[in-house]
């Protein structure tokens, strides 16, 4: 069985004080749920959230890290790092990373790589642009990234990878892809990985849906069959919004 997984990506918002109070509405809100339940802070925010967080069934996960062990990469994160401060999981290949700081899929693979060595989970990122999407090359720019970002992997890493489909356009502009959009495109993604892995392995893989998941959507969107969780922006940065839509599972 697939894993259903909520994420929230809380990007460059939350000091620390709002992150000790997001923290607290969260422990309220939180009870069992049918989904794996992250939050992914700043970095300066991650030790702190991992405290708090430490005996509830809310994961704290990186939004990005380098993929050096170390050394002179002035402001950057490395794996063991994250791992020091209880960080299992990190995304990489957000549509932001890769727009706003020249993220390629080399690049990706590379992080990639070193987050696996390090016994890490990875949430992999990836989408299309509206104009991709108008053009009709939806499918081949997606299966381009997850062919040039993952699939010089082994089946056996897929185990230590989740996907996360976000298209572009729908970011943080209240406009999501329907829930039909949502579905095709996961179920090329499976069978992206199906062609290149087997069945097995593709129904393994949880692929996660973000871009404007909100309340009032995300049980619609998360009905579909190969859409496995989310990953939430905006409405990650209210208690009770995100717990609406964990619950949705
Ligand atoms: O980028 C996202 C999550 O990583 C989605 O952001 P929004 O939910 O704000 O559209």
């Amino acid at each position: 069985m697939r894993k259903h997984i909520v994420a929230g990506n809380w990007k460059m918002n939350n000091d620390l004080a709002m992150t000790e109070s997001l923290i607290t509405e969260l422990k309220n809100q939180s009870q069992t749920s049918n989904a794996e339940v992250m939050i992914a802070p700043t970095f300066t925010n991650l030790w702190h959230a991992f405290e708090a967080l430490r005996s509830s069934n809310v994961e704290v996960i990186a939004q990005n890290m380098h993929f050096a062990e170390s050394g002179a990469y002035t402001g950057e994160i490395s794996a063991e790092m994250l791992k020091s401060v209880g960080v299992q999981t990190v995304i990489l290949g957000h549509s932001e990373r890769r727009a706003y700081f020249n993220e390629t899929d080399e690049l990706l693979a590379k992080k990639v790589d070193a987050a696996l060595k390090s016994n890490m989970r990875v949430i992999f990122c990836f989408g299309e642009e509206l104009a991709d999407r108008k053009a009709g090359n939806h499918e081949t720019i997606v299966g381009n990234q997850i062919k040039n970002g993952l699939f010089h992997l082994e089946a056996e890493a897929f185990k230590n990878i989740v996907l996360a489909y976000e298209p572009v356009w729908a970011i943080g502009t209240g406009e999501t892809a329907s829930p039909e959009q949502a579905q095709e495109m996961h179920a090329f993604i499976r069978e992206t990985l199906a062609n290149k892995y087997g069945q097995e392995t593709a129904n393994s893989v949880s692929i996660l849906y973000g871009g404007s998941v909100k309340p009032n959507n995300a049980k619609e969107i998360f009905s579909k069959p190969d859409v496995d969780g989310g990953l939430i922006g905006g409405a990650a940065l209210n208690a009770e919004d995100f717990y609406t839509i964990v619950n949705a599972f």
